[in-house]
């Protein structure tokens, strides 16, 4: 279970969200929509403790993220969480295997046979070797997926992951990061502005000043 609760976050003079509250359960996958500058990575990035959030609290499985100290915060970011953004963020130097088992190494739990099965489960047999700069969007961010849920984090954040990528293949990869997503038990949160994304989501929500609104049922 992830527990939001009255996360609040400002920037010197500016506020940004308060009053942000959640209950997500595992496997649950959840659309947060919202205008332009309105504060959704900005909430990912307090989620994931990557930012200092307010006032609140977050709390996944029990874990109290914020009464964490520096270095478990660190672990717990590890081993619970995984993101996808827009940009992809693939390690240029690193082969697509490689980069698909960092989160395994520096876990110091290697296993090539869970890397494998991620490239399998993406569609990319026979990439093991090659180097990002030699594939499409698309395959990036399918790298992106696998590296994401090689470790079966509890909580998948994704950032827009679809907002480079032509219709036919963001639609490829949002069906392919639910699917593993849900398969893989993890509770995703998935930022967007795409309507037809939001509508495949369990619930979709409108992250505003005052924290969450419920939307409407979307349709496809
Ligand atoms: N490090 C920072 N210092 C000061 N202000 C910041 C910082 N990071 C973000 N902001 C401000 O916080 C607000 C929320 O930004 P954020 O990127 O989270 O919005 P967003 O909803 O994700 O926007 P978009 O949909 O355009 O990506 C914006 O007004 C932004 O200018």
């Amino acid at each position: 279970m992830l527990h939001l609760h009255a996360l609040a976050k400002h920037y010197a003079e500016t506020p940004v969200f308060s009053h942000v509250d959640l209950e997500a359960r595992s496997g649950e996958f959840i659309a947060i929509l919202g205008e332009s500058g309105v504060g959704k990575s900005t909430l990912l990035n307090c989620i994931a403790g990557l930012d200092e959030a307010n006032g609140g609290s977050v709390e996944l499985d029990g874990v109290n993220v914020f009464q964490l100290g520096e270095e478990a915060r660190a672990r717990w970011r590890r081993e619970k969480l995984g993101f996808v953004f827009q940009a992809f963020h693939v390690l240029p130097h690193l082969s697509v295997s490689q980069n698909i088992a960092l989160p395994l190494l520096l876990l110091q739990r290697p296993d090539p046979a869970r890397v494998k099965h991620m490239l399998d489960v993406v569609g990319l047999q026979g990439f093991d070797e090659r180097l990002p700069r030699t594939l499409s969007g698309g395959q990036l961010q399918r790298v992106a997926i696998a590296r994401a849920l090689v470790h079966k984090p509890a909580l998948l954040l994704a950032d827009e992951p679809t907002g480079n990528l032509d219709p036919g293949t963001a639609e490829r990869v949002l069906t392919l990061l639910l699917d593993q997503a849900r398969a893989e038990g993890a509770i995703c949160l998935l930022v967007t502005h795409s309507q037809s994304a939001a509508a495949r989501a369990d619930r979709a929500l409108r992250l505003t000043a005052t924290g969450f609104e419920p939307v409407a049922r979307l349709t496809a």
